[in-house]
């Protein structure tokens, strides 16, 4: 038996962030990563982690470790174990399952390895069997990290004008450009399975869930790292101090960044992502007209943050926390479990036309590429250029360059103009498409 003491929470006072949890589970779900759509992973119930401040109590909870997702709340005091559920293997085992969750490291390095074995560093990770063999399998991994063009550094930490610390720009970054990839310090499975709870309130499970979360994150989080990566770790900011989130997961809740294209069982299922915590991108604040984007490549296992515009020298680098084609009033409740009440230039000048541009960007985009179809096949109907002109001024205007369709636009209007016989006007495009093209598009 394990025991544990916590606080637990009275779900009045409390917010909640809209993140999807997996639902009570006597048996560790199974895994695996099958088709769209194939009926393996039935739709699970939404259970919403709390933010804010949430009045809390004590209750003491204990968990039998041969059924570890039954927890039995007992009105005694408890001790919180150090042990976890997570089973650690070694960093060169194979023998392991597609679905047991491993506490690893990758790329794999021997005990004690120091930035001199190892100068891209590594990351400690939580994850399942089969995303480890995945990893492990990603052609040329363990690649190096990229670096920039002249291999100088072009950013530092600072405090900001938005609060805390912020990145900068140390000069100008072209529109395209590498400003820094790195290995994250940590990666995890953004949320955990919820267990079953007798004698518990819903809010106090998942505060129990949460402190079980806790500890398995301490494993990776401070038992494994580097005295330098637990340093950095520690040192980032925590916008959840008061929900009921540990340290750790207040950590991750705050600075973590969905791992694009690591998931358990279906890439829909939000409960089931990855999320990962970086030295330096995780000191990034957020706009909803950001200056840069970033992409995951799964063979140096990195993070690449690139500007998606020309970025002045002393500029502060922005990513965004939320989805930007939504309206202010979408984005602002995206924003709240991170404490931001946002005021980027998008949000200060927000207007219904600036709500719809967001929007129905998409959309508009996809009718231009319609006409643009029809033009292609029937030099006699109008072709898209004005269209596609007016569309990319008024997505520069509010700091869309970003979105992922922009490269599109900038693709259509090159391509009339190349048809038209205007090849400087097409090779100017050509050069923004190519620039904007290595600014792979993620979500935070
Ligand atoms: C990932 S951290 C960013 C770095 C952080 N400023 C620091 O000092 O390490 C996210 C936290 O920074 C703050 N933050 C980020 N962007 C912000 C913004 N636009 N306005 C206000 N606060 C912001 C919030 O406290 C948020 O929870």
């Amino acid at each position: 038996m394990k025991r544990g003491f916590l606080k637990t929470a009275k779900a009045k006072n409390s917010k909640t962030e809209g993140i999807a949890l997996p639902p009570v589970a006597l048996t560790p779900p199974s895994l695996g990563v099958p088709p769209k759509g194939d009926g393996s992973f039935a739709p699970r119930p939404v259970i919403k982690l709390p933010y804010g401040k949430v009045e809390t109590g004590n209750v003491a909870y204990v968990i039998d470790m041969r059924q570890p997702n039954i927890v039995t709340a007992r009105p005694t005091e408890g001790v919180v174990s150090k042990k976890v559920f997570g089973r650690e293997i070694s960093d060169d085992a194979v023998n392991y399952s597609d679905d047991m969750i491993l506490v690893t490291t990758l790329p794999p390095v021997n005990l004690g390895a120091t930035l001199d074995d190892e100068p891209d560093n590594w990351t400690e990770c939580i994850l399942a069997g089969h995303i480890k063999r995945r990893i492990l399998s990603t052609p040329g991994f363990p690649r190096p990290v990229e670096k920039t063009a002249d291999g100088m550094v072009n950013h530092r930490i600072g405090p900001s004008p938005v609060g805390g610390l912020g990145v900068f720009a140390t000069r100008l970054v072209r529109a395209g450009d590498l400003i820094i990839a790195e290995r994250p310090l940590l990666i995890s499975q953004r949320t955990f399975d919820m267990s079953v709870a007798e004698g518990l309130t819903k809010a106090e499970m998942m505060q129990v869930n949460m402190q079980k979360w806790e500890e398995h994150l301490g494993i990776a989080a401070l038992k494994r790292m580097t005295d330098e990566n637990r340093k950095a770790f520690t040192a980032l900011a925590n916008s959840h101090t008061e929900d009921g989130s540990g340290p750790i997961l207040g950590i991750i809740r705050t600075n973590g960044y969905k791992v694009p294209g690591l998931y358990d069982g279906h890439e829909d299922d939000n409960a089931r992502t990855y999320t990962a915590v970086l030295n330096v991108m995780s000191r990034i604040n957020h706009s909803c007209s950001p200056n840069t984007t970033h992409h995951f490549d799964m063979a140096s296992l990195s993070f690449e943050l690139r500007a998606n515009r020309d970025i002045e020298e002393g500029e502060e680098l922005f990513s965004s926390y939320c989805d930007n084609l939504r309206t202010k009033s979408e984005r602002a409740e995206q924003l709240a479990p991170y404490g931001i009440v946002c005021a980027c230039p998008g949000c200060v000048g927000a207007t219904k036309e600036t709500d719809l541009l967001r929007s129905e960007l998409v959309k508009r985009i996809e009718k231009i590429r319609a006409d643009h179809h029809v033009w292609m096949k029937d030099r006699t109907r109008p072709n898209v250029l004005a269209a596609s002109l007016k569309l990319i001024a008024e997505i520069e205007k509010e700091g869309l360059a970003g979105a992922p369709s922009f490269t599109s636009l900038l693709g259509m209007v090159a391509s009339v103009y190349s048809t038209s016989g205007n090849t400087n006007s097409a090779a100017e495009y050509l050069e923004q498409l190519s620039n904007h093209w290595h600014c792979r598009v993620s979500t935070k």
